[in-house]
């Protein structure tokens, strides 16, 4: 697991190792700009001009200290100030006449100049932005970007990428790699500040681990060795061992979304697989998927709400030990007695999707269903139609609107964008760092709930289930992606690639 901080968590991790451990600031300080050097010096020769755009705070502090180093070992460096340097933090001026009196070149920003450079260091802003970008700072950005710098390292984080949400501040330096320092911030793992990030090293500056554990960071996303979460498959076993998943899914003309769901639930592992579908969905989801068991009804029995229904809907919910319920059911009118009649019978974990969040979305009144035992997963759409808020601001607010709606009603939210967060309803905040754009195809989130599903019934917990099987279903693209590249994905094929990540790890 790797742990991820926000802003204001990360100045308290440097607070705490400060204050509380006893290492001096500048000494940090001082590991943070030698992390940045030797990043620097991959990617000029001593010849080429280095540019070092340094803001009044500390980052700008690590900038003008990475400026000493390469000036010190025969680079061609000029140190840019922006800002005003009686603003300058105690750090800042110490960095600034050490820099002085070992003669790094240094002007005042406001005053430069920009003509071309080979290497541009952003130390402007890191985790201390805090509102939008104006006046000379954003002249000066301007004015820099503008000059194309061939190769850009962002210090901590790119200048004007919010360290929260990966928001654009009025504006933005691109970087090539970003030298972050003792734990990935959100802002890099949230577009667009992921897309202004590229690539991210971290870099251990002398954290202690106790100063994490001391401010609880709730956010965190997976690396390789986390597939050691996958429940293992025990040899003295059957198909009951690993769990029954019943598919409340699809509809007249609409059986792809419930094949898909189904199939990817057994190549993650599930024993026993039941779509509960109508009738007309019989013969092609038997022909299409012969493992799976089909058990099907009439619409017009949902619609009047027959007993005879009813009692086979109970049958299959009370036959399950997991629920996915909603894709590919349409919107017809019977589809809320469906939906309703799941949630009210329903006790064990239950992966509500689709056309399941759009009925709950005209029938608010179905959240009082909702119980820790929920786990949705709507895609922006989806999330704009439950909670009322436009798809533009919960785009923005990614974390934030997951976080509110899980905590609102003690359920688990996957909210499916190019990077997904899950909001656990343990307080824990999953963010993604697998996946790939080869994903954006129709069908892809079903499969993601055929992969919940099967980690739910092997026995995952809710909220396990919900980040694993997000990071997996990203895994499953990539590892895809790696061999046909990014345009012809059809989702069916992310459920196939499945079964090769599991034999990793059984080898592993
Ligand atoms: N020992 C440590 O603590 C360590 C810290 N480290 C480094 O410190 C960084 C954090 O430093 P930080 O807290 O000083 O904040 P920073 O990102 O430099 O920004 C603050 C400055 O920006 C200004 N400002 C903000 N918004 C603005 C705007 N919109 N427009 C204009 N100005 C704006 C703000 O001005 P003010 O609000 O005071 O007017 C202030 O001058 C961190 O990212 C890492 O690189 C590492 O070396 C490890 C050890
Ligand atoms: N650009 C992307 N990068 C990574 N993952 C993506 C991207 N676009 C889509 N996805 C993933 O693909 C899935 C699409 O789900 P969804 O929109 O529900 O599709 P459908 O309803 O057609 O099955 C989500 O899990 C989403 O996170
Ligand atoms: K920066």
């Amino acid at each position: 697991m790797r742990y991820l901080v926000t802003g204001e968590l990360m100045k308290r991790v440097d607070q705490y190792t400060i204050e509380q451990i006893g290492i001096p600031s500048l000494v940090l300080m001082e590991r943070a700009a030698l992390a940045v050097f030797k990043e620097a010096v991959n990617h000029v020769k001593q010849t080429d001009p280095v540019w070092v755009l340094c803001g009044s705070g500390n980052n700008g502090a690590d900038g003008i200290a990475a400026a000493r180093m390469l000036h010190i070992s025969g680079y061609k460096v000029l140190v840019i100030l922006a800002g005003k340097k009686e603003k300058g933090s105690s750090e800042y001026l110490t960095q600034l006449s050490i820099a002085e009196k070992t003669g790094v070149d240094v002007v005042e920003g406001f005053s430069f100049k920009a003509v071309e450079c080979s290497l541009l260091i952003d130390a402007l802003f890191g985790v201390g932005l805090d509102r939008e970008i104006l006046g000379g700072h954003l002249e000066i950005m301007k004015s820099i970007t503008g000059c194309r710098p061939e190769f850009t390292i962002a210090v901590d984080i790119p200048s004007g990428i919010h360290s929260d949400t990966g928001q654009i501040m009025g504006a933005a330096i691109p970087a090539d790699v970003t030298v972050t320092f003792g734990y990935e911030k959100l802002g890099t793992m949230l577009y667009p500040g992921k897309e202004y990030s590229k690539q991210v090293i971290v870099a251990d500056i002398g954290f202690p681990p106790e100063s994490i554990n001391y401010v609880k960071t709730e956010y965190f996303t997976f690396h390789k060795a986390d597939t050691a979460l996958i429940p293992k498959r025990p040899a003295y076993s059957n198909k009951g061992s690993f769990g029954k998943v019943l598919l409340v899914a699809g509809s007249k003309n609409m059986s792809g979304a419930a094949f898909l769901s189904a199939l990817a639930a057994y190549r993650t592992g599930a024993g026993l697989v039941k779509i509960f579908t109508v009738e007309e969905n019989r013969e092609i989801l038997q022909t299409e998927l012969p493992e799976a068991v089909i058990v099907s009804y009439h619409s017009s029995d949902a619609e009047k709400k027959t007993e005879n229904f009813e009692q086979l809907l109970i049958e299959q919910c009370e036959w399950a030990s997991v629920i996915v319920l909603g894709p590919g059911l349409g919107q017809a009118d019977y589809v809320k007695n469906l939906v309703e009649s799941v949630l009210a019978n329903a006790y064990v974990p239950v992966i509500v999707d689709a056309d399941g969040l759009n009925t709950i979305a005209s029938y608010p009144e179905l959240t009082g269903y909702y119980t820790d035992n929920i786990i949705i997963t709507p895609h922006l759409g989806e999330m704009a139609r439950l909670t009322g808020s436009a798809v533009e601001l919960i785009k923005k607010h990614l974390i934030q609107t997951a976080r509110e709606y899980a905590d609102r009603f003690g359920i688990t939210c996957i909210l499916k964008d190019a990077v997904t967060v899950a909001a656990l309803n343990d307080q824990r905040t999953y963010v993604n760092s697998s996946g790939n754009s080869s994903m954006a195809k129709a069908g892809a989130g079903d499969v993601l709930t055929g992969i919940l599903a099967g980690l739910l019934a092997m026995g995952l917990e809710g909220p396990d289930a919900a980040a694993l099987g997000v990071w997996l279903h990203g895994l499953a693209g990539d590892m895809r992606k790696k061999k046909y590249g990014d345009y012809s994905l059809l989702a069916r094929e992310l459920a196939d690639e499945i079964d090769i990540i599991l034999k990793e790890q059984m080898r592993e």
